[in-house]
């Protein structure tokens, strides 16, 4: 079992490079297959769950070459089965959108029911609700969600939610739908921008992603593309914020400024300098953690403050003066670090949905568990503030969302190593002690 060993307290400078989003990536690569023409498709993370929906993708028939670890050609003219099932793609989320792929390009598929960090109940009521109100006939048993219909047919669906994974999911068949359908209350990411941009250059009709109601008239075939995946605003976000706890000054590079805003404007509130360049932001965080400043949180729908970002902005808190408040508004369960960050020193109440974190002068190192993946991001930040050696383990959860988090943090200054064995552990505790 890997884990990160990390000895805290150097301040991080320097420039880190952020990779494409995941959360794009995950919908663009299931959206490839819906052309028979090859799609070429750049900046993707090279990050376990990208691998895992590739794999079940190649499984079903398509063709996947890999041209470098961030580029793929993608040729779905090869599909020959729409049952997609194998004991790794049932842990990731972004499975479900070959749900959506499959239904718009075959009108029917047969889908594992989605995994992905369990940070909530997390349903797929409004994916179904959508898919049915096209025509399909959807149902659920022994783990498979099976979608069929003679015909989709354009649609006008209000989600009762604002939910990222419906929006894109009902967007991608109604890209092949027979007439119009019309998403109110859609989500607005950047991610949904992305994929209906990816879509529309394959020769879909979509308009209106990024406001609340996406317009989508179908088209009958979809045909090849080259396409880049925007940056990751997440990543990104969470070496903001790294900077930040560690009172650092970086310049975060390859990012849209403008995705990163509610990001900024936290940290701003919390004390920390931001510059925004064209495709750049430079953190300059106050030189001892503790002259950070308390602030209030609540997560929200995009342009709000990310959910996953909700973490590492929690750790930050921990060390800064006064109390505050993080409201966790999206998912139900998305506090399981608190116990972790406690253990390390940090003074933090959960009631219902809000944590109560009073802020210490430090955090101590300790051995922690990365209970999903941004809880896990979280937990690296806090050991790179800390004082002392912090181990995190069950770091699997971290690789699915984060290309080289090491190297690209030792090459801030950091001291962290990840390491397989008892060996490598003691020889990176000998080597900083
Ligand atoms: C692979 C991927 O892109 N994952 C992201 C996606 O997850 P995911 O697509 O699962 O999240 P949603 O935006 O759908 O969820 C938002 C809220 O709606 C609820 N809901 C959602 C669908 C549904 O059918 N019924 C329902 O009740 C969820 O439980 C949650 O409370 O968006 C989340 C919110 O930005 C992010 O945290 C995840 O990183
Ligand atoms: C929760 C996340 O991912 P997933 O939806 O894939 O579990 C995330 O990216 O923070």
């Amino acid at each position: 079992m890997e884990q990160y060993v990390i000895k805290g307290g150097h301040p991080l400078r320097g420039e880190v490079e952020i990779g494409g989003a995941k959360n794009a990536a995950l919908a663009i690569l299931a959206a490839a297959i819906m052309t028979d023409e090859t799609v070429t498709i750049d900046n993707l993370p090279n990050v376990r769950d990208i691998n895992v929906l590739l794999q079940a993708i190649e499984e079903i028939g398509a063709h996947v070459e890999r041209i470098d670890v961030h580029k793929v050609k993608i040729n779905g003219s090869f599909i020959r089965d729409v049952v997609v099932d194998n004991e790794f793609i049932r842990k990731i989320r972004a499975s479900y959108y070959l749900i959506g792929a499959l239904l718009g390009k075959y009108k029917r598929a047969e889908v594992a029911l989605p995994g992905g960090c369990d940070i909530g109940s997390r349903p797929i009521d409004l994916h179904i609700k959508g898919f049915r109100a096209m025509g399909a006939d959807v149902d659920i048993a022994y783990g498979h969600v099976t979608a069929r219909a003679k015909q989709l047919n354009g649609t006008h669906i209000y989600l009762d939610k604002v939910s990222v994974g419906a929006t894109i999911n009902i967007m991608m068949a109604a890209a092949m739908a027979e007439g119009k359908t019309v998403i109110e209350n859609a989500a607005k990411e950047p991610h949904v921008v992305d994929v209906a941009n990816f879509l529309n250059s394959m020769g879909a009709n979509i308009r209106g992603a990024g406001t609340d109601v996406i317009r989508i008239v179908g088209v009958e075939k979809l045909h090849k593309t080259e396409y880049s995946v925007i940056p990751d605003q997440i990543e990104a976000g969470t070496f903001m914020f790294a900077a930040a706890a560690t009172g650092g000054d970086i310049v975060v590079k390859n990012v849209i400024p403008k995705h990163l805003e509610a990001t900024s404007a936290k940290l701003v509130e919390v004390g920390c300098e931001v510059e925004e360049m064209d495709d750049a932001v430079r953190v300059i965080a106050p030189k001892a953690p503790m002259h950070l400043q308390h602030t209030q949180v609540t997560t929200l729908p995009y342009p709000g403050f990310p959910t996953d970002m909700q973490p590492q902005m929690a750790v930050v808190l921990g060390i800064a003066e006064g109390t505050s408040t993080v409201t966790e508004s999206i998912f139900e369960n998305r506090f399981k670090y608190v116990d972790e960050l406690t253990r390390m020193g940090a003074n933090i109440k959960v009631e219902s949905n809000i944590a109560i974190i009073g802020g210490v002068n430090k955090y101590t190192g300790a051995r922690v568990n990365a209970p999903d993946l941004r809880a896990g991001a979280a937990l690296v930040i806090a050991g790179l503030s800390a004082e002392g050696i912090t181990i995190v383990d069950d770091i699997y959860y971290i690789e699915r969302g984060y290309e080289d988090l090491d190297r690209k943090l030792r090459a801030l200054g950091a001291s962290i190593e990840k390491v397989s064995s008892e060996k490598e552990l003691q020889k990176f505790i000998l080597k900083v002690s």
